[in-house]
């Protein structure tokens, strides 16, 4: 039996219908709606995409987004001193700097700079820290993401074990705390774990987040898994651009009871789960409780 296909794009879409309606209706009691600021250093291709269609989304769902653009010659102080800028203007509520930084830029610094009440991207240490720590914070898109993908097949993800290949700071690490906080049982696997094949095959939950084009082989995956795939590689396939994920789709499917497409996935509800951060740090900024969605 072929697996069910998850359709991040439909489930993006309409969480962010839900947060358009909750967008309006604060906009409503508070006089503006809530405004996210995308910084952009640099002329990366892919990030100028990535944040022409942040800003189209935010404005779909019924909020303001600004941009900062700074030539890829900026300075970090200049960079810092544009997000330092943002923290003091009291009409922002969040702030995204877009990566990749140019290399002679610390990312970490800059990140830090932010105000942990607008961290919409969930980086800052004090976000991280919040995380861990199993307290009330802003949590980083792509993680939340697939927690709201895994639950759209399984009701209770509690006791499931959960294999996260990859150990990043923006999906592996942060995506494990939060399956951890869902009661999951986790394994973070990684470029040195050994036995990865046989690992992968315990696991009822699979993410895959290292950025190697099909590194996971249909026969890791254990039948009936539910299969995430975080990976977003841009290949070169009989002469064609191709985007496929760290999942050997094909023949995952075949064993999975579910699984994330690339695209169509995990990426669209990264973009959702942004715009439901900036109406969270939105409404927590005003003192009044964020969506209940
Ligand atoms: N501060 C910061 N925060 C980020 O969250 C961040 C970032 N920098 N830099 C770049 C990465 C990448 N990223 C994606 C978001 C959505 C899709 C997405 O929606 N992808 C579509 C298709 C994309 C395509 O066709 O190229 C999909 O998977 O279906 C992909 C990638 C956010 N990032």
């Amino acid at each position: 039996m072929s697996a069910r296909i998850i359709d991040g794009k439909a489930i993006a879409s309409a969480l962010r219908e839900r947060i358009g309606e909750e967008a309006r209706a604060f906009a409503k009691a508070h006089g503006a709606p809530p405004c996210l600021a995308v910084v952009l250093v640099g002329d990366d291709p892919a990030s100028q995409v990535y944040v022409r269609n942040k800003g189209r989304a935010t404005r779909e769902s019924g909020m303001i987004s600004i941009e900062k653009r700074l030539p890829a010659s900026a300075s970090e102080a200049e960079v810092a001193a544009v997000v330092r800028a943002l923290n003091e203007d009291p009409s922002i509520d969040g702030i995204l700097v877009q990566m990749p930084l140019p290399v002679h830029i610390d990312a970490h610094s800059v990140i830090n700079e932010i105000d942990p009440a607008k961290d919409v991207d969930g980086l800052t240490e004090t976000n991280a820290g919040r995380l861990l720590l199993g307290v009330q914070g802003l949590r980083p898109c792509t993680p939340e993401g697939c927690v709201i993908l895994a639950k759209s097949v399984r009701d209770r993800l509690e006791g499931l074990r959960a294999v996260v290949v990859g150990r990043s700071i923006l999906v592996g690490k942060p995506l494990s705390l939060l399956l951890l906080a869902e009661n999951c049982t986790v394994v973070m696997a990684h470029s040195k774990t050994r036995d990865l094949p046989e690992i992968c095959r315990s696991a009822d939950i699979l993410c895959a987040a290292v950025g190697r084009p099909r590194l996971i082989e249909g026969d890791w995956v254990k039948k009936g898994a539910v299969v995430l795939d975080i990976g977003i590689n841009r290949v070169e396939e009989d002469g064609a651009a191709r985007l496929v994920g760290d999942v050997d789709f094909e023949a995952a499917k075949e064993r999975a009871e579910a699984i994330t497409p690339v695209p169509g996935g995990v990426g669209p509800m990264t973009i959702a789960c942004l715009l439901r951060n900036t109406l969270i740090a939105a409404a927590r900024r005003r003192g009044v409780r964020g969506p209940a969605i």
